[in-house]
């Protein structure tokens, strides 16, 4: 059977970037998304604003919704400090294996824990499967209507601490109206818009970055 577009954007890395390299495994997938077939990975112009805020809240704890073939998940652990932890959600098996492959070309996976399964079924058992008492870092990068119950059902499982950070990808492009709607409206969150574009597209899309006041 014809191969999937995650195994020929994995089969591009393996051939054309740098094995223990992460910058040339971002740029080998941005590359192939431009060039050969779009992918929804956040992209380059994106990267560079999630770069900014993992930089920015250096967390000790980081927390993925939504993994795909891994090239966010590889984004952000390649700045995280030693002895920090990114732990990934993937639900569909073939991403995540993938996406694993991935991680380990780009020689990060003692960074990574990949977990595949459902947000909605996995939050609830991070402090009993990781003994993670709090998420300094959330990206948020999944089904567009798991934005908000998921949110929500962090704050309810106590994940998050005065001053976490969230940051939501596509709350324009595909969009997140009812995310967007609670955390600039809700008194439990600062947030703000960081303008951009649909990876590798001109169509308009942004981050939202909204800290968890307590
Ligand atoms: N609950 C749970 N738990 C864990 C999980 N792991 C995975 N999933 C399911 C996630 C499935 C992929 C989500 N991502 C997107 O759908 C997405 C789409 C576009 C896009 C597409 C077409 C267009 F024309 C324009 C824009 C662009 C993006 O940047 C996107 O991120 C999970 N769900
Ligand atoms: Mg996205």
């Amino acid at each position: 059977t014809r191969s999937t577009r995650p195994q020929r954007l994995l089969r591009a890395v393996q051939k054309k970037a740098i094995k223990g390299d992460p910058q040339s495994v971002i740029s080998t997938i941005d590359y192939f998304c431009r060039h050969s077939e779009w992918a929804m990975n956040v992209g380059d112009e994106k990267g560079a604003i999630l770069d900014s805020v993992v930089c920015e809240v250096s967390p000790s704890t980081a927390l993925e919704l939504g993994t795909y073939c891994g090239y966010s998940t590889v984004r952000i652990a390649r700045l995280l400090p030693p002895g920090t932890k990114l732990i990934t959600l993937e639900f569909n098996p073939d991403y995540a294996a993938v996406a694993r492959q991935i991680i380990e070309y780009s020689g990060l996976q003692d960074k990574i824990c990949l977990v595949e399964g459902a947000s909605g079924d996995l939050i609830p058992k991070m402090q009993e499967l990781f003994g993670i008492k709090t998420f300094d870092f959330v990206f948020l990068d999944h089904w567009k209507d798991r934005y908000l119950p998921d949110i929500k059902l962090l704050e309810e499982c106590q994940l998050l601490r005065k001053g976490s950070i969230l940051l939501a990808d596509n709350v324009i492009c595909p969009g997140t109206p009812d995310y967007l709607e609670y955390v600039r409206n809700s008194p439990r969150y600062e947030s703000k818009y960081f303008k951009s574009h649909l990876e590798y597209t001109k169509v308009e899309d942004g981050l939202e970055k909204s800290v968890f006041l307590g």
